[in-house]
């Protein structure tokens, strides 16, 4: 018999909506729940394993076909830019690109290239080139909001969610760049070798998402 039909969840933030989410379909996730250091985890009953990762790294599992399916947010998918199956909109995990600067600061104006901090580099070139707009990119780890606070950069492209990180630091968001919300993604391979087993689970999904 095939090995059960693998899936890598997103850790952080989209963990426990997507436990969440396998839960009402009916898969028994206690061994996710109690998981301690195990790193692959079965599913009783399901022909189904889940393995929890980071962001990135669901994607290059999937796109690898060590994993066939995974639920990754929209801004991983699109900063990545892998090679694999995006199916379903899941519904949770929902926030925003947006572009923001402090409070007040003329970003569109003057002539000079402006400086943009970002997490996102791909996304951030793209979004720039697509205005025909030269800028200089600066990656950075974690809290993007520090970089115009710091003189780093004119503005950051980073996630929105409730815009308190931004408020509470004299910034604002002057353009949305683009919706995000978790991905359902599926490996090339595993879509035509297990076509149906993929077509059952994704239908369960479909009809167990939060409308
Ligand atoms: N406020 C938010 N900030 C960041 N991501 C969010 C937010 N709301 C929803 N998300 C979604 O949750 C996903 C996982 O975010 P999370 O912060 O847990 O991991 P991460 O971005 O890889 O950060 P870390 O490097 O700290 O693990 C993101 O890729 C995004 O799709
Ligand atoms: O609009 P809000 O609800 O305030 O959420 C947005 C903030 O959350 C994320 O940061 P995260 O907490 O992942 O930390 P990081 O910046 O270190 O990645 C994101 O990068 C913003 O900083």
């Amino acid at each position: 018999m095939n090995r059960p039909l693998r899936i890598a969840l997103t850790k952080g933030r989209l963990e426990k909506d997507t436990v969440g989410l396998l839960e009402k379909i009916g898969y028994d996730c206690t061994a996710i729940r109690e998981k301690g250091r195990k790193l692959i985890l079965p599913v009783p009953d399901g022909n189904l394993e889940v393995v929890l990762a980071k962001a990135n790294d669901v994607i290059t599992y999937v796109e690898h076909g060590v994993c066939d399916m995974g639920v990754v947010g929209k801004d991983t998918i699109m900063e990545m830019q892998g090679k694999f199956f995006e199916l379903v909109d899941i519904g949770f995990g929902r926030c925003k690109f947006a572009l923001a600067t402090k409070k007040g600061s003329k970003f569109y104006g003057g002539f000079d290239v402006k400086t943009v901090a970002t997490k996102y580099p791909n996304i951030t070139r793209r979004f720039f080139e697509a205005k025909g707009m030269d800028v200089d990119i600066i990656k950075i780890e974690g809290s993007v909001e520090l970089a115009p606070l710091l003189e780093l950069a004119d503005g950051i492209v980073d996630i929105v969610e409730t815009g308190t990180t931004l408020k509470e630091n004299g910034l604002e968001v002057i353009e949305d760049v683009c919706p995000i919300s978790a991905r359902l993604i599926v490996n090339m391979v595993s879509m035509k070798m297990r076509q149906q087993e993929i077509e059952n689970f994704v239908k369960l999904v479909e009809e167990n998402i939060d409308k």
